[in-house]
C-alpha cells in the first residue's frame, strides 16, 4: 500500500488497505470532491496495493484522457465485472482497450454513426409522442412512463421488436437486472477483491455479491439470447423491420462473433442507451418542478417557435434556444452538457496501459483513473454558484462558465458527462435527440409542478440512488395539461404513429 514516488498527492495510507478504509462504499465521489479541497484537483491514493488517481478538474481530463488517449483509455481489470458478471470481454463497457474492445466499438459505430442515429427521428417522434400520451392519462406514473421512452426507442431500432408499455415484460425484464447492475457495479458495493485476490475464495455462502453477481449474469444472458433470437426468427419470417441486430447477424462471419457476442452487444446498446437517458430526463423533471419561472420561460420560447396547432419535433429544435439552455444545464444539449446532475457522477474508470509522467508527477502503468464529472461540473472556479440550476449560464459561452474564466477552446469538452478520450460514449447524438425532443414536448404540452416543494430533493446525495448510474428518486409530480386543444393535439399525432408501431408489433 505504499504510494509510487512522486505520486500525486492525496492523503495518508494505512498499511496493506491503503486508503480504502476512506472512500464511502456509496458516492465515492462526493468524499474525491472533499479530498481535492486539501490535496487539488489531480489526486492519489491507494485501493490497497492498486494505485488510483481522481481528476477534479477537465483541464487533467483534457489533458490525459483526450490529449493522450493511447495511454488512458483501457479499463480496470475487475473480477466482478470481468470474471462474474460478463467474461471473455463480452461487455464494451468494461472491455480491456484492445482488439476487441475495438471490434465491439466498430459495431456499434455502425448503428451509432450520425446518419444511422438521424433516420431514427420518425421512431423517437412516434415513442416520445405516446410517452406524452401515457404522461396524460396516468400521469402519478410519470417515473415508469419515461424508462419505458428510453427502453421502447433502443429496443425497436436494435432488436426491431416494440415495448409498448412499462409492464412490456421485456421492459421489466431489463430494469429489473439493470437497476441490481448498477449497483453492484460502483465501487464499494463488493469487497476489494480485486485489491485482495484471496476474497475471492471465500466460499458462496459467505459472500451474498457473488451470488448476486451470478444471478444477475444469469437474468443478462437469458434476456439478451432471447431478444436474439426472436429477432432471428422474425429475419427468417420477414416480419422484421430494419434493425441493427439485423445487421450484425448478416455480418456475423465477417466480424467473427460469437452468438454470446451478439446478444451482448445488442444486450449493452439497450442498457447503456435506457436508464441513462430516462435518469437524466427525471431530472430535468425535477428541476422543471422546482422552478417555475425557468419553465415558462421555455413555454414562451416553444410558443413561439410551435404555436399551439402541432407539437414540437425535430425541425424546431433548433430555434429553440433557451430550451437548449435548460438542456445543457440540465441535460444535454446538441453538442453541449449535461452540467447539473451528470448521471454517472463518479465517471467510469480508465486504466493507464503505460507509465506516464505529469506536471511533475509520475503515474505507474496500471494506475485505475477516474474523472470525477461531480467535481468538474460542481467547480466554483469554472461556474458561477454551480450548485444552481441555472439555464441562462449557457447564453453567457459555449461552455456556460463564467465570463471571467479563462476560457480555453482547445480540446475541451462542453460536458464531462459522456467521459472522455478514447471511450467516450458511443450513443452522444442518440441521447441528445431523445432528450431535446422529449424536453420540448414537455415543455409545451405541461405545466409541470410538485405535489409540495418539501417533497423535492435535490440533493446528489439524499434525493438521488446509488450505484454507477444514478437516478433521481421518485416524488410525486403533477403533469397538468397547458390546455384541452394541447392534449387534444398530442393524442391526434399520436393516430398518426400507429402504423410504424404495428412494424415493430
Ligand atoms: C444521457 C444519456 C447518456 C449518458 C449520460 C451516457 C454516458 C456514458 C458514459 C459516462 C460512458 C463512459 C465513458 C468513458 O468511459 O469515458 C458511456 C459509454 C458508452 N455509452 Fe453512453 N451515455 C448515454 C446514452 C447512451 C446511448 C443512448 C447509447 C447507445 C444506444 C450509449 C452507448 C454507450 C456505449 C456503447 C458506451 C461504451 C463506450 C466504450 O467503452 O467504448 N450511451 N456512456
Amino acid at each position: 500500500s505504499q504510494r509510487p514516488k512522486d505520486f500525486p498527492p492525496g492523503p495518508p495510507c494505512l498499511p496493506i488497505i491503503g486508503n480504502l478504509h476512506q472512500i464511502p462504499l456509496r458516492k465515492g465521489f462526493l468524499r474525491w470532491q472533499e479530498w481535492g479541497k486539501e490535496y487539488g484537483n489531480i489526486i492519489g491514493f491507494k485501493l490497497g496495493p492498486k494505485n488510483a488517481v481522481v481528476l477534479n478538474s477537465y483541464r487533467h481530463v483534457k489533458e490525459l484522457f483526450d490529449k493522450r488517449g493511447a495511454k488512458y483509455s483501457s479499463r480496470p481489470e475487475s473480477y466482478v465485472n470481468g470474471e462474474l458478471l460478463c467474461p471473455n470481454e463480452i461487455h464494451i463497457l468494461f472491455a480491456s482497450y484492445g482488439p476487441k474492445w475495438r471490434a465491439l466499438r466498430k459495431a456499434v459505430q455502425m448503428f451509432l454513426n450520425a446518419k444511422a442515429v438521424d433516420a431514427l427521428h420518425p421512431l423517437q417522434v412516434a415513442e416520445s409522442t405516446q410517452t406524452m400520451c401515457d404522461l396524460l392519462d396516468e400521469p402519478s406514473n410519470y417515473y415508469d412512463h419515461i424508462r419505458r421512452y428510453s427502453t421502447a426507442v433502443i429496443l425497436a431500432s436494435v432488436f426491431g421488436q416494440r415495448g409498448a408499455s412499462f409492464q412490456s415484460p421485456k421492459v421489466q425484464a431489463l430494469y429489473r437486472v439493470e437497476d441490481r447492475f448498477t449497483v453492484i457495479l460502483e465501487p464499494g458495493a463488493t469487497p476489494p477483491v480485486d485489491a485482495f485476490g484471496f476474497l475471492k475464495y471465500i466460499p458462496e455462502f459467505l459472500s451474498p455479491w457473488k451470488i448476486e453477481a451470478r444471478e444477475i449474469r444469469k437474468e443478462q444472458s437469458l434476456l439478451y439470447h432471447t431478444l436474439l433470437n426472436e429477432t432471428k426468427d422474425r429475419i427468417q419470417r420477414k416480419i422484421s423491420p430494419p434493425c441493427f441486430m439485423q445487421k450484425v447477424i448478416e455480418d456475423q462471419e465477417k466480424n467473427n462473433f460469437t452468438p454470446e457476442q451478439m446478444a451482448y452487444l445488442g444486450g449493452i446498446t439497450m442498457e447503456a442507451g435506457s436508464d441513462t437517458t430516462s435518469s437524466t430526463l427525471l431530472a430535468f423533471v425535477l428541476a422543471m418542478a422546482q422552478h417555475p419561472e425557468i419553465l415558462k420561460q421555455a413555454q414562451k420560447e416553444v410558443d413561439r417557435v410551435c404555436g399551439i396547432d402541432r407539437s414540437p419535433n425535430f425541425d424546431d429544435i433548433e430555434k429553440l434556444e433557451y430550451v437548449h439552455c435548460c438542456m445543457q444545464e440540465a441535460s444535454t444539449g446538441i453538442v453541449k452538457t449535461l452540467r447539473w446532475r451528470p448521471i454517472a457522477p463518479g465517471g467510469i474508470p480508465h486504466m493507464l496501459t503505460e507509465d506516464d509522467s505529469y506536471e511533475g508527477y509520475f503515474i505507474p502503468k496500471g494506475t485505475i483513473v477516474f474523472y470525477n464529472a461531480w467535481a468538474i461540473h460542481m467547480d466554483e472556479g469554472e461556474y458561477d454558484s454551480p450548485e444552481k440550476f441555472e439555464p441562462a449560464r449557457w447564453l453567457n459561452n459555449k461552455f456556460g462558465c463564467k465570463s471571467t474564466a479563462d476560457i480555453d477552446d482547445d480540446h475541451r469538452r462542453t460536458t464531462y458527462s459522456f467521459g472522455a478520450g478514447r471511450r467516450v460514449c458511443s450513443g452522444q447524438r442518440l441521447a441528445q435527440n431523445s432528450l431535446m425532443l422529449n424536453m420540448a414536448k414537455m415543455v409545451w404540452l405541461f405545466d409541470i409542478r410538485p405535489d409540495s416543494l418539501e417533497s423535492l430533493d435535490m440533493d446528489i446525495g439524499s434525493g438521488f440512488t446509488d450505484g454507477i448510474i444514478v437516478a433521481p428518486k421518485k416524488v410525486p409530480i403533477q403533469f397538468v395539461p397547458r390546455s384541452n386543444q394541447h392534449a387534444r393535439i398530442i393524442r391526434d399525432e399520436l393516430q398518426g404513429s400507429q402504423d410504424l408501431f404495428a412494424t415493430y408489433e
